[in-house]
């Protein structure tokens, strides 16, 4: 099919080699090289393709994606992959933007084995699981309580005559719900989405279970009833930890691809007249369209880059952690409790100021949008609720400040407050990401000592640190997202510095984005500037006017900063995101071969013949 003209011209444009940036988003050209051979695996074996997902029931849908998910792990196991991207890749080719319905068992069952099982229970469980000679599933949550752990209510009763674990779901509330994976007991019933995951309900009545079920790698129950502690008891928080640490790579995977969707349709389509009699500009021209999506792409690469490095850090930690030395546990817990809460978030409103962008078109299922969109916006709910992670971060904050009170040496990701800001120069209107940085750190730093003089004085009130926290949570929340905010303009800005190195002219586009990614959040909380007396309002005229002005900049450049995210049109799945920008005619196309269009709903004459015979 010929490419659309608006793209063909986009794609003259630009300042920068598009393969080189999705070698460097992959992590190197022979990575992209196996992601395409992968991609293509999937998409040229015929036991992939099927009906449209978009157009399926739920019992459609879940039967479709665990007939794809089946193929995946044989492909998977076919061509002896064992690296979790790789893994992923072929996965991704295959769900059309689903989740599909053994991801609990890769993600939330077969983790914890690995981590928390001794070598006895890995020959055993883990082994056969990886095989997927078992799947399992992660049934914590209970109808009554997700967040509060402690208030869980399943008991698990040791019977030392039998040496056996009595498990009893004892109330209504203590019924396990939203299990991913579950087929036990019963499916909780239609979700908003994650349509592909059959989220069940399990109750236990005196289920028995020998004492070695309980992966005993950390703690364990002797024969005798009694328990030994882990070493480190928040070890067993462990398999949560892995899944949160992953998700923030998952949610810029998510807002790269609304992103790409918006931003190329936004150039395909013409509307409305600028000057009368001059013709439809692109949409993208407008400067407020510029305005919704710009900052989008910009926080789409500042959140692969600390997806990626929050992967490398979870992973070196938990490495550590298997040879003994837990000092940087609490550091991977707080990192990814904020950055998963923070992205996800943020990913999930931008995924839907991508949809209202493209107008009608993208409340379509033809864009994927709404499909990306109600898969994705679970993210914030499972696997920690947002306020709940945040406040795990903040609680962490407040020890910092006493740990700087005591010289205590802080944690690296933290240790921007201990250091000294001078007060801005007057900002002109070309403040470099450094100096955006610095704010923002800036920021979080007063930010934190402001919460902490408040919990502080409740401590004294009060003596009880949980009603301190308790009374002052909002701002906790907030100080939690200041310092996120600050770990990934560091890791952009880290990164970008890397890239002016070794490639200077995509260093310099996407430094660029950087800027936006600073000044949009600057911008957020301008107000915290001014009463920190850090920024003056001539500053903030000055890094708004720096705002259009860097979008003029990025114009040129924005579908080939797209194109760089790669994603192959069978992947993306979206007529508006189609790479050759044909979007009408596969637009009608598409609508033409619904089902609805297919069979006589027979409805119609049912009812409608109805009020005809009325004679109303
Ligand atoms: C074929 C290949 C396929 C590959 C597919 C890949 C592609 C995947 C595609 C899409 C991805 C989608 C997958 C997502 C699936 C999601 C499924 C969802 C699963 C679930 O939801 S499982 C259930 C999750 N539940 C929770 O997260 C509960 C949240 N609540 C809590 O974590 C706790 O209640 C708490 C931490 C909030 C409170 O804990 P507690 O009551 O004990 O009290 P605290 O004082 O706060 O904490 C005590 C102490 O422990 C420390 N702590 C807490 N948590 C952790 C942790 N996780 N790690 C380390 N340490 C932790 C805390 O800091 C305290 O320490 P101190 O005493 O202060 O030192
Ligand atoms: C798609 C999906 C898949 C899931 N898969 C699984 C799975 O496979 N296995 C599993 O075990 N679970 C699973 N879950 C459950 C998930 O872990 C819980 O929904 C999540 O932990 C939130 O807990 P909750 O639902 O009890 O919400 P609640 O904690 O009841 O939250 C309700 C509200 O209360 C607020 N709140 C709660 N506690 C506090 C507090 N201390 N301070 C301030 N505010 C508070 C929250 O911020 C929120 O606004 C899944 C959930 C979803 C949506």
């Amino acid at each position: 099919m010929p490419m659309n003209p608006d793209l063909e011209k986009e794609r003259q444009g630009g300042t920068f080699d598009v393969e080189q940036l999705t070698h460097i988003l992959d992590g190197g050209r022979d990575k992209t090289l196996k992601r395409h051979f992968l991609e293509q695996e999937v998409l040229k074996d015929p036991v992939f393709r099927g009906p449209d997902t978009r157009f399926l029931s739920r019992e459609e849908l879940f039967g479709e994606l665990l007939r794809k998910h089946v193929a995946v792990i044989k492909k998977t196991q076919e061509l002896s992959i064992d690296d979790i991207n790789e893994a992923s890749t072929i996965y991704s080719a295959a769900m059309n933007n689903n989740v599909g319905p053994l991801t609990l068992h890769s993600v939330a069952f077969v983790a914890p084995l690995d981590l928390m099982a001794d070598d006895e229970q890995k020959k055993k469980w883990l082994i056969p699981a990886k095989k997927y000679e078992i799947i399992g599933c992660y049934a914590q949550t209970e109808l009554g309580h997700g967040s509060f752990i402690r208030g869980l209510e399943t008991r698990a009763d040791y019977d030392v005559n039998t040496q056996q674990f009595v498990l009893n779901t004892p109330t209504e509330t203590a019924i396990k719900w939203w299990v991913g994976g579950c087929v036990a007991v019963g499916d909780i019933g239609p979700k908003f989405g994650f349509g592909g995951v059959d989220n069940g309900y399990l109750c236990l009545n005196n289920v028995r279970i020998p004492r070695d079920n309980l992966l005993a790698k950390t703690g364990k129950v002797l024969e005798d009833g009694t328990y030994v502690k882990p070493e480190n008891p928040k070890v067993v928080y462990g398999s949560m930890l892995g899944i949160r640490a992953a998700l923030p790579k998952v949610g810029a995977y998510n807002l790269s691809k609304a992103v790409t969707i918006a931003i190329r349709y936004s150039c395909v389509r013409h509307q409305s007249e600028i000057k009368p009699g001059c013709g439809e500009p692109q949409v993208l021209d407008y400067q407020t369209q510029q305005h919704k999506l710009f900052p989008l792409l910009a926080t789409a690469y500042a959140f692969h880059t600390v997806g990626v490095w929050m992967l490398d850090f979870h992973s070196t930690v938990m490495n550590e952690i298997n040879e003994g030395h837990y000092h940087r546990l609490a550091e991977d817990h707080v990192l990814a409790a904020g950055l998963k809460a923070v992205i996800n978030w943020k990913t999930h409103e931008g995924i839907e100021i991508c949809r209202f962008s493209c107008g009608g078109h993208g409340y379509s299922l033809a864009s994927s949008l709404p499909v990306i969109y109600v898969n994705h916006v679970a993210n914030s709910t499972a696997e920690g609720e947002t306020v709940i992670l945040l406040l795990q971060t903040a609680v962490y904050l407040m020890k910092c400040v006493i740990d700087l009170e005591q010289g205590t040496p802080l944690d690296p990701s933290v240790a921007y407050l201990d250091q000294s800001f001078s007060k801005s120069e007057q900002w002109c209107s070309d403040v470099d990401m450094h100096s955006l940085l610095k704010a923002i750190q800036f920021r979080s730093k007063k930010f934190t000592e402001y919460v902490s003089s408040f919990v502080k004085k409740e401590l004294m009130a009060t003596g009880n640190q949980q009603l301190a926290f308790n009374k002052h949570k909002v701002i906790l929340v907030e100080c939690a997202k200041a310092h996120t905010e600050a770990v990934i303009m560091n890791a952009f800005v880290t990164k970008v510095d890397e890239i002016l190195q070794s490639n200077p002219s995509v260093g310099k586009v996407l430094s660029l984005l950087c800027q936006i990614y600073g000044v949009t959040e600057i911008l957020a909380h301008s107000g915290d500037y001014i009463q920190y007396e850090y920024l003056r309002k001539i500053d903030l005229d000055n890094i708004q006017d720096q705002l259009f002005k860097l979008y003029t900049y990025i114009r040129p450049e924005a579908v080939l900063l797209v194109d760089a995210f790669d994603f192959h049109d069978e992947v993306l799945k979206s007529i508006l995101g189609r790479y050759d920008g044909q979007v009408y005619e596969n637009m009608f196309k598409w609508a033409k071969a619904s089902p609805f269009n297919k069979q006589d709903q027979g409805t119609f004459r049912k009812y409608i013949q109805q009020l005809k015979q009325a004679k109303l």
